[in-house]
């Protein structure tokens, strides 16, 4: 059979709850009251309650006590400092009533006349003896002949002003409890209202009013009609403040009297009172409070018990599959060795995809770690920052290389270009931007070094005692492949300095068309009678008057020498950029594919040491401490789920029928 929809599962509950009390409505408020103890509202499940809200001696606990007949701490000021949660069963085979109070883990039966000084006790034990309260409920069982079925929450009063010996902020704490019963969708709001107050004013309707706008889940009660029954009629028809499941008119106890006696003078002051008897006797007394209640209970129960059952089932499967992911407890050494040779070919394999392949799935929002992009970036920075063109000085054009030359010349034949003059200036060229690619592998090393650490740190984030391990091997490793790059810089520039060859046709190429210009260079040179400015294509403009005058085998070679330079410091810089981006790409595959499993296997498991793997069978306390809240949960969760899964059972039963 196909599971039901939650509204159809709610409409079989209703029909199942109308048929007969004893047998369906009880079943029900015990296996919420077995939820409620099962502390399942810690799991983030909310049940239906019934909350009492008011204002500070609106008269809460009398109306709680009138339903219960029994004798709750009454008064003036603050009474009530904890959330009492009181649960009323009737039991009509009991000749006395039972009650027992339950907090902090345990159960003390009381009797019915101790049961107010028990209620102080406890209150005093959770909250402190004194005018602080607290958010721990305290739990009150009532198991009596005729009490109505309920389970409802007694709040503290809520007061702006604090009183003698209660914290300035004592407004704050109270209205935090007060909205964390009643935010829920799952709990009904009981605003118990005195009559003598105007209720738009009241603390306690501005409360609800935050969370239930409409009021389709609030109830109000209205006490001490018999102080203040002028105008009540006019209040509780007018409606000024939204009351969606209507008002409820009583008459708690007073003074001594007894219940009984309580109950018939209610009796009396709603059918003789002048102004009272016109209120509708639908809407008076604390029997039809009683029933009223019972109804709303049920109701409320059977729109949310489908929904519970859910929220159990995906918590339940929630916490199992967060438990199946956590790190199994290690039982052996080699266990450990296993696990920890999982975690290295786990993080080669994200490496590899980060660094190597570009496949960013494991960090798709952090781009920091999209390794083959990030360092593709910084080669084209690089790129970028060395100079495109032959750099030159500020000198007047050629006079750099004319400086050169003179100092290159021995005893020779004059149209001979000497290569040293050549090689002098390239030297000087090449070591101007030598810094550049040595800065460059310095931010590409400390770059794989974040990224390294990043991911050995997340393969083992179950494993505390071995990150810090992995961590030193990434690092000794990465700077020994820093200090090798650091070699490999030295040498291409040192190659660089020291020799100039290319096989490379475009050296040849723009020498020769750049050569080209040499002719009517020569001719602006010698011809006085010209302008002394030349526009030189690659070059831009230059001027010569400098030049006239000088030997012209000397301007003649130091033309060229500029020439070849400018052709060949393009060659130099491809180089500068090629070689070192394939030394990098080169050291990146080794790092990830052999050598940073060979280093943390030495750091790990190397020489006479076992020391990591052996630290490894110790689990954290974080990851112990969370392995067994999760079980815990899901034992709570699986026990809530069989107390729901019977219910649900009888339900679908019944709606069979
Ligand atoms: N005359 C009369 N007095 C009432 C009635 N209901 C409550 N009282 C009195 O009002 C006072 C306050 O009542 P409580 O029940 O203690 O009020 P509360 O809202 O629980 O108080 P806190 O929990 O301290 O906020 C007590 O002295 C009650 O006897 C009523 O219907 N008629």
């Amino acid at each position: 059979m196909p599971p039901n929809s939650p509204k159809e599962s709610s409409k079989q509950i209703m029909n199942a709850l109308t048929s007969s009390y004893n047998d369906q409505i009880r079943p029900l408020l015990d296996a919420v009251d077995r939820l409620r103890h099962l502390k399942v509202m810690q799991e983030g499940i909310e049940l239906p309650t019934i909350v009492v809200v008011g204002d500070q001696s609106s008269g809460k606990s009398s109306v709680l006590e009138s339903l219960a007949g029994i004798s709750l701490p009454r008064g003036q000021g603050i009474c009530t400092r904890v959330p009492l949660i009181m649960r009323l069963q009737d039991d009509s085979t009991l000749p006395v009533p039972k009650l027992h109070l339950e907090y902090k883990g345990k159960q003390v039966p009381v009797s019915e006349s101790a049961i107010t000084a028990a209620i102080e006790s406890a209150t005093a034990e959770i909250a402190g003896s004194g005018k602080n309260i607290s958010d721990s409920p305290l739990t009150l069982v009532v198991r009596k002949k005729g009490v109505p079925d309920l389970t409802m929450v007694d709040l503290p009063g809520i007061t702006r002003v604090p009183v003698h010996g209660q914290p300035e902020n004592i407004y704050e704490q109270i209205s935090g409890i007060i909205m964390q019963y009643i935010k829920p969708e799952e709990s009904i709001i009981l605003n118990v209202l005195s009559a003598s107050v105007d209720f738009p004013t009241c603390e306690s309707i501005r409360m609800s009013q935050q969370v239930d706008r409409t009021g389709e889940r609030t109830l109000a009660v209205v006490t001490k009609p018999d102080k203040s029954p002028e105008g009540l009629l006019e209040k509780v028809t007018a409606d000024d403040v939204n009351i969606g499941l209507g008002y409820i008119c009583v008459r708690n106890r007073i003074g001594s009297e007894t219940y009984e006696e309580a109950r018939v003078a209610e009796k009396i002051l709603f059918a003789a009172h002048p102004l009272l008897s016109k209120i509708d006797k639908s809407i008076v007394g604390i029997p039809v409070l009683a029933s009223k209640l019972m109804q709303i209970q049920a109701q409320s129960i059977a729109k949310s018990l489908p929904n519970i059952v859910k929220k159990i089932n995906e918590k339940l499967n929630r916490n199992v599959s967060e438990l199946e992911a956590m790190p199994k407890n290690l039982a052996s050494v080699a266990d450990a060795m296993r696990a920890f040779m999982q975690i290295i070919s786990k993080a080669k394999e994200v490496l590899r995809k980060l660094l190597l392949r570009g496949e960013f799935d494991d960090f798709p929002d952090d781009k920091k770690m999209h390794g083959t992009a990030r360092l593709a970036e910084m080669l084209n920075a690089y790129a970028t920052e060395l100079p495109k063109d032959f750099p030159v000085t500020k000198e007047a054009f050629l006079m750099e290389e004319i400086g050169v030359l003179e100092e290159a010349r021995g005893i020779g034949l004059p149209n001979f270009l000497p290569r040293t003059a050549f090689l002098t200036l390239l030297q000087k060229k090449v070591k101007d931007v030598s810094t550049t690619p040595l800065d460059f592998v310095g931010r590409i090393w400390s770059y794989l070094e974040d990224v390294v650490v990043r991911v050995l740190d997340d393969a083992t984030v179950n494993y505390p005692s071995l990150q810090s391990c992995n961590r030193r091997a990434a690092q000794n490793l990465i700077s020994k492949m820093r200090l090798r790059s650091n070699h490999v810089v030295k040498d291409i520039i040192e190659m660089e300095q020291v020799t100039d060859y290319t096989f490379n046709p475009d050296y040849m190429k723009i020498w020769v068309e750049l050569m080209e210009l040499q002719e009517p260079f020569m001719e602006v040179v010698h011809d006085s009678s010209k302008p002394t400015k030349i526009n030189l294509k690659v070059v831009g403009e230059v001027d010569v008057s400098h030049l006239r005058g000088r030997r012209d085998v000397i301007v003649e070679q130091a033309f060229d020498m500029r020439m070849r330079l400018i052709s060949y410091w393009k060659i130099v810089v491809l180089r500068l950029v090629d070689v070192l981006a394939l030394h990098i790409l080169y050291d990146v595959k080794k790092l990830v594919e052999n050598e940073l499993e060979t280093e943390i296997l030495n750091e790990v498991v190397g020489g006479q040491k076992m020391n990591g793997i052996e630290k490894m069978l110790e689990e954290s306390p974080s990851t112990a401490g969370k392995r067994e809240r999760i079980r815990k949960s899901i034992q709570l969760l699986k026990e809530s789920k069989e107390v729901v899964a019977k219910i649900m059972d009888r339900v679908s039963l019944n709606g069979a029928d």
